[in-house]
Order: C-alpha cells, then sequence, then structure tokens
C-alpha cells in the first residue's frame, strides 16, 4: 500500500495521545519483527494494527522490510517517539569550513605519479626520495610511509604519495578522498603513449586534477620526444612545446637529468592552482594514506595533513578508528612534534587500524572523539542490519513474486529448483527444461545448483510451490522425508531425457482441457406448455426426437438459428406425464431445463457428449 494512504489511516485512526516512551532510533529499513522488538510491543499486536491501518497482509510478515517513513507511523501508532537518524549526526565529525581568505596559508602540492608500466614511475620517486634524504639534515634510511616531502633548494616543498600509482588514485577517489592536487604522468620517450598512459589521463581528466609529464628514459637512444608530443595530443593533452597548456619536462631517472626541472614544474602547476590551507587555530584534517601494524609501534597510520597542524597528544577519528598521537615520524624515519598541512607522517597511537583513503579529522578531547566513533559504528551497523533486510525482501518478494505469478493471464510456468551432481548436468537439466513449452505453459527456473537437495530447497519450493528435479544425487532421508511431510515433489532421474519427459508431462497437464462436442440426439421444440408444479406455473418445451436419442442426464444444448443460447442440463425428461431416462428418434416428448425457461418453439434441442481433445506442447 502507499505511504499516503498509510499516512491517511494514520492520521485518522490516531486519537491524541500523549508520547510516553523514550524515543527510538530507526534505520533506513527495519523487519516487522524487528519493530515489534523495538516497540516493545508482540508481534501479533503490531501486525493487527498495521491491517488496520491499511497495510496489505504479506506486508506485516515477520520478515517484511518497513522502510523508515512506515516505521515512523507505525511507531507513532504506538505512542513512541522517533529520534531521526540525522540526529545522530550531532554528534558526529565533519570537515570544518574553510574561515576567511587571509588566515589560509599556502601549503605544499600533493602529487600522485602515473604512467604505463614500466615508464618509470618507481625509478623517479626513488630519485625522488633519495635526493629527500640527502637535502634533509637528519637523513637516514627512508621508510616507506605510503608518502614523502622533498624540499627544494627555494624552500618550498613538494609532497609525493608513492602507494602505487592508479591503484591509490582510484581507490581514494573512489571513496571520495580528492586527495591529489596533481598528476605527473610519466611517458617513456622511448615508448611513448601506451594504454595505462590514455588510462592515467583520462583518470586525471575525471578528477579534474592537472597533469604534468615527465618524459623518462629521454638517456636511452630511440628516445622520441616528438613522437610522444604528438601521440599526447591525439589524446587532447596539449603540451606547451605547441602552444598547448600542459608542462612537459624530459627527464632521465638514472642521470638524473632534468629532474629538478620537473620539480620547478610542479611548482609551477601548484602556483597556478594557489593551495592554501588555514594552519593555526583549526582542526587538523587529512586522510589516511596507508596503514598497518608495525613491531614495537602497534598500529601505525600515515596521515597525509590538509588543513591544520597535529601534534602530539592531539585525538584523530578515522572512520571509526580513534587515536591518541603518540608519536610521529616522517618517511626519512625522523621524529616529528609538529607537522603542518602537505605533510605526511606516521602516526602512532591508534587503537584500531584505519583504512587508506578515510577522512581524518581532529576532535577537540577524547569523549568527543568517541561519541562520533559510537555513532559512525551505530550508523554502519544499522547500514548493515538495512542491507541484510532489503536481501531478505528481496528473496521473500521473489518467493512470493514466483508463487503468485505461476499463474500469469498469459502463460503458465511450472516453477522448478534445479539439484545435480555437477554444474555441468546443473546447465544441462536447466537448459533442455528451459525450452520446453509453448505460447500458454513454460518451466521457470528458480534456481540450478550442484548438491543435494537441502531443507531449505524444500521449504523454497514449498513457498513457490515448484517441483525439485534432482539429477544422478542420493539425497538424505531426512531431507526426503520433509519434502514428504509437506508435499514437495522430489523427481528424482539419472537419465536427462527421462527428467525432459518428466517436465513435459507436467507441462501438458497445466494446458486447460479443451473438447470437442459429440451430438448424441437432436429434437425439435414444437410446441410449449404450461404446467403447474405445486403452486408454480412452469413452460415445459414438448418436442420431436428428430435425430439418435436424448437421455435425461445428457449434457444439453439448445440452439436458435445455429447459435447456443442455452448450455446446460434438463431437470425433467417426460413422455406423456411419465418421467422417462430416454426418449429416441421419432418420439415426442416434454422437456424442462435447469435454470432455463426462455426457450422459443422452432428451437433445437442436442444431446452431447463432452469428449477431451488430446493435449501437447
Ligand atoms: N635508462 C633509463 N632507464 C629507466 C628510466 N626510468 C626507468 N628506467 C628503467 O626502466 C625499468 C622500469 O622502471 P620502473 O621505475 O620500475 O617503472 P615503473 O613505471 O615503476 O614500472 P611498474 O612499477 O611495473 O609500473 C627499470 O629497469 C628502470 O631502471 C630512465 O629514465 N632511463
Amino acid at each position: 500500500m502507499g505511504l499516503n494512504a498509510v499516512r491517511f489511516y494514520a492520521r485518522h485512526s490516531s486519537k491524541s495521545k500523549k508520547q510516553t516512551r523514550s524515543p527510538i532510533i530507526l534505520p533506513e529499513y527495519i523487519s516487522v519483527s524487528n519493530l515489534a522488538n523495538l516497540l516493545a510491543v508482540r508481534y501479533e499486536a503490531l501486525s493487527k494494527r498495521m491491517l488496520r491501518l491499511g497495510f496489505g497482509q504479506s506486508e506485516t510478515q515477520h520478515n517484511y522490510s518497513l522502510d523508515r517513513d512506515m516505521a515512523t507511523l507505525i511507531s507513532e501508532e504506538f505512542n513512541v517517539p522517533i529520534v531521526s537518524e540525522s540526529s545522530l549526526d550531532k554528534h558526529d565529525l565533519f570537515p570544518q569550513p574553510y574561515p576567511d581568505e587571509k588566515l589560509l596559508k599556502p601549503r605544499p602540492p600533493i602529487v600522485t605519479i602515473m604512467g604505463h608500466v614500466d615508464h618509470g614511475k618507481t625509478s623517479l620517486l626513488d630519485y625522488l626520495r633519495n635526493s629527500s634524504i640527502v637535502s634533509q639534515e637528519h637523513g637516514g634510511i627512508t621508510q616507506h610511509i605510503g608518502a614523502f616531502s622533498v624540499p627544494l633548494k627555494s624552500g618550498k616543498r613538494i609532497t609525493f604519495i608513492d602507494t602505487p600509482g592508479h591503484a591509490a588514485f582510484l581507490s581514494m577517489r573512489e571513496r571520495g578522498a580528492l586527495i591529489t592536487d596533481i598528476v605527473v604522468l610519466v611517458v617513456a620517450a622511448t615508448e611513448s603513449v601506451m594504454p595505462q598512459t590514455i588510462e592515467a589521463i583520462n583518470h586525471a581528466r575525471k578528477a579534474k586534477v592537472p597533469i604534468v609529464v615527465a618524459m623518462s628514459k629521454t638517456d636511452l637512444p630511440g628516445a622520441d620526444i616528438d613522437k610522444v608530443t604528438n601521440d599526447l595530443l591525439a589524446q587532447n593533452v596539449e603540451l606547451e612545446s605547441i602552444g598547448g597548456d600542459v608542462q612537459a619536462v624530459p627527464i632521465s631517472n638514472v642521470t638524473g637529468e632534468g629532474i629538478s626541472e620537473l620539480e620547478d614544474a610542479i611548482i609551477a602547476q601548484a602556483d597556478m592552482l594557489n593551495l592554501k590551507s588555514p594552519v593555526l587555530n583549526f582542526p587538523c584534517q587529512g586522510w589516511i594514506i596507508e596503514a598497518n601494524m608495525k613491531k614495537g609501534c602497534g598500529n601505525v597510520a600515515t596521515v597525509l595533513i590538509r588543513e591544520g597542524q597535529l601534534k602530539i597528544g592531539s585525538i584523530l577519528v578515522a572512520g571509526t578508528s580513534l587515536c591518541k598521537v603518540k608519536g610521529m615520524s616522517s618517511a626519512q624515519g625522523v621524529p616529528q612534534k609538529v607537522a603542518g598541512p602537505g605533510s605526511a607522517v606516521e602516526v602512532m597511537g591508534w587503537k584500531t587500524l584505519p583504512e587508506a583513503g578515510d577522512q581524518v579529522l581532529q576532535a577537540k578531547n577524547i569523549e568527543i572523539a568517541r561519541k562520533a566513533v559510537d555513532v559512525r559504528e551505530t550508523r554502519i551497523a544499522m547500514k548493515s542490519q538495512a542491507d541484510i533486510l532489503v536481501k531478505r525482501n528481496e528473496s521473500l518478494e521473489q518467493i512470493q513474486d514466483s508463487s503468485t505469478t505461476t499463474e500469469t493471464e498469459t502463460k503458465r510456468l511450472l516453477n522448478c529448483i534445479i539439484k545435480a551432481d555437477v554444474s555441468g548436468s546443473a546447465e544441462a537439466v536447466s537448459h533442455m527444461l528451459e525450452n520446453l513449452g509453448n505460447d500458454k505453459v513454460g518451466v521457470r527456473i528458480l534456481e540450478a545448483a550442484v548438491g543435494p537437495v537441502t531443507e531449505f530447497d524444500v521449504s523454497r519450493a514449498e513457498a513457490a510451490n515448484a517441483v525439485i528435479y534432482s539429477f544422478n544425487l542420493k539425497n538424505e532421508k531426512d531431507v526426503i522425508f520433509l519434502a514428504e511431510q509437506h508435499k514437495v515433489m522430489i523427481a528424482d532421474f539419472n537419465i536427462i531425457y527421462k527428467l525432459v519427459d518428466d517436465a513435459t508431462e507436467r507441462l501438458i497437464s497445466m494446458l486447460d482441457i479443451e473438447y470437442d462436442k459429440k451430438i448424441l440426439g437432436e429434437a425439435e421444440i414444437r410446441a410449449i406448455f404450461p404446467i403447474t408444479v405445486g403452486k408454480k406455473t412452469m413452460n415445459v418445451a414438448g418436442c420431436r426426437i428428430s435425430n439418435g436419442s436424448i437421455q435425461r442426464n445428457n449434457l444439453i444444448q439448445t440452439l436458435r438459428n445455429d447459435e447456443v443460447v442455452y448450455d446446460g442440463k434438463l431437470s425433467s425428461l417426460k413422455v406423456v406425464k411419465k418421467d422417462i431416462d430416454e426418449v429416441t428418434k421419432g418420439n415426442d416428448c416434454g422437456m424442462a431445463f435447469e435454470d432455463y425457461t426462455d426457450f422459443s418453439v422452432g428451437d433445437i434441442v442436442q444431446a452431447y457428449e463432452k469428449i477431451p481433445r488430446p493435449r501437447y506442447l
């Protein structure tokens, strides 16, 4: 039933009621029996009330899932106030809008390197990472934390994400985490544009992230910059050298030639983007780049900071993970006390492992963080409950659908569940059954699966009025017994054509029986006599038998101008005043018909027998 109708009934049925119960939170979907639990009423009481509200019988079943609007209306009927799920939001954490432009400070660009396999992404990242160590005071061994920053001579910095290009970029973009400001597209000048180059271009374009091209392997013979330029043009990437707006820098990851120019190009692009973030007096916000368990450190996660400053002791929430920052270190292994926008730091202190792509938000204190985690967990639980309910409803509907639509106006369907020894035979059986039938009857396969018939198959078959075809299987006695109890047919076969014959017979038996009429005798109505039976007067047809004979119990039809005007039975057959069983050709008799007196002189009365026509597909 429609929501408006329910609303109408609810409005008109509820007297002014005072809400007395403590409020409940309704998920997006809830089953009828779960709603009964939540409302603390018996299922029977709830379904009764629902029927009164105008819900259909099927909508009051235990497993039927109600959407939040419906459940709210019903709950109101029981005086139970509802707290909307959105009220959970007030305990959650959300990214803060940027303050006044004047309070924003320039931040380093965040760069992802993408490109075709073997074109030099890793080599470029290695070169950049090594150069970052060399130029660091506390130089040491770099640790892989998923991102690192390269300080430049100019004092500026670039942060590179160094998880495998495509995967990281895509998974984060899918989660709505647009972390990257610029894509460096590595194209080997020896090979030029390749399929993954095009893919990377498309990803960057979709995400509206500008590209800087790094033409690698220019130290090798065969490097052809013009070809790369033209091939990129064919992909609508117009390089500056031919008047476009995309910067391209020839580099060698082996000699390091061109790499500082590439850094300059990235900075120039970043300047155009005018990347700025709030730093002071703003909660720290960022993204999880990687997370793992580290021996001696517990759960660690790399946080790429976009806004604010992260400090030891800060409280963070990412997804449903909570962290009181115990320690931080850079990709160069340098411990950090404070990290600002554009920095990637490995953070210790996570209670549980967050996921790459989770947004990181700072909470003012641990209570606020805990509440946020709580509401997020509640939301996830509600979502998964809703998903389960929706799935359950779908399968319920499917079963109901299959049982109710077994007989459609146009075609009757034999519902079948096929169980077979191997998938090949399950497929073969379903293929053959699917092809059976005609425009009036056919087979609907609810399931074709491998393995013996289960209790679930039996209950499903019962609900859907289906036959279970079991092919080449030994079924358990318990299941066979259960099927017998529930009058479910398990048709067992080892030979496929016998199975097909069985299904064919079942289909044939579903066809309507059509009959031919064999005329046994014929009479003409020659006069109409009124007779008195008790206090009633009724008309009787005076007939003469012109052909064959007419018996008292024969099926009778009356024809007028060759059209059947009556089809039924005699209520009496008399010769003179005597009841008689049969009158033969040439004799006169009086006939009265069951519920029919509208006959006329000249009508033809025929006695007939119904002969069923043979049925076949
Ligand atoms: N001569 C030369 N060799 C390079 C250059 N860049 C990369 N190589 C070599 O090319 C091969 C592939 O380089 P990688 O950096 O592993 O390429 P990749 O794009 O990271 O490859 P995947 O990770 O497999 O996608 C390696 O043998 C590198 O040494 C370059 O600029 N010049």
